[in-house]
């Protein structure tokens, strides 16, 4: 943080931002839509029933997995581009005559890749991304689901505090077991600046783990844990409430 903030002031803090507001509202309603819809298909009960009789817990991974491996592809060119213009350094003040930044804002940058690394470059690291995805948000729907249950008498729903604290924890879960294929996955779509830098995911696995060790797979899970408290917690609450005031 303290060198963010030397380094580029607090505007640092919120480089990248403007991608991922526009994509959340999309890439959030895919997932939860597909989840909600799935859950329909496998259990042929509504949610409002949904308390009465649960859904089972392997029914609620299946589902939560189809709706992570669906939002990948939504949320596949939306992440390359926060991930290029995150990582992407810019000093308080240039020094005069210094080379402009790569890229310029978001769509310069989608334009930027397009451009260079064909329509394919767009979805670099989906793959990776699928593999954190789609076993990652079975956990996080169980887990919130599990969490709920403990804490909710059989067919009542939980209360507002208890949604609250299941999401942020089923946040957390989700980020403590996607972290090492995160940590991956924005190295292979890093690696598209400079090409041939590994040869797929596994490559990029072991030469990682090669260079810098087995901690590497661990970077970023203190703050990613951090955030995904409040993010999720809110995000479970939304959820419920708009599915109660509308379903
Ligand atoms: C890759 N991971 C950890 C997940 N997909 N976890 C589920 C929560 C996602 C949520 N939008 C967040 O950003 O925390």
């Amino acid at each position: 943080m303290v060198k963010t903030y030397r380094h580029e002031s607090l505007l640092g803090f919120f480089k990248g931002m403007s991608f991922p507001i526009a994509s959340i509202a999309m890439v959030n309603s895919v997932l939860f839509g597909v989840y909600s819809n799935t859950l329909l298909a496998l259990t042929a009960t509504s949610h409002r029933e949904r308390r009465a009789q649960p859904p089972s817990y392997i029914h609620v991974f299946i589902a939560g997995c189809i709706g992570g491996f669906v939002q990948v592809y939504c949320l596949a060119p939306f992440d390359l581009i926060k991930v290029r213009l995150q990582n992407q350094t810019e000093p308080r003040a240039r020094p005069p005559g210094s080379p402009p930044p790569r890229y310029r804002g978001p769509v310069h940058c989608a334009v930027s890749i397009f451009q260079e690394e064909g329509p394919r470059g767009l979805f670099r690291g989906a793959w990776a991304l699928t593999l954190r995805d789609t076993p990652t948000m079975g956990i996080y729907f169980v887990t919130y689901e599990w969490l709920c249950r403990q804490s909710t008498r059989d067919g009542q729903d939980p209360s507002p505090a208890r949604v609250l604290v299941a999401g942020g924890f089923a946040g957390i879960a989700s980020w403590a077991v996607a972290t090492p294929l995160d940590v991956i996955k924005s190295r292979l779509q890093m690696a598209g600046l400079k090409r041939g830098a590994y040869r797929g995911v596994l490559d990029c696995m072991v030469s990682s783990a090669r260079q810098e060790g087995l901690g590497v797979f661990f970077r970023g899970l203190t703050i990613n844990s951090a955030r995904a408290f409040p993010v999720n917690a809110v995000t479970f609450l939304s959820y419920e409430y708009l599915l109660r005031s509308w379903g």
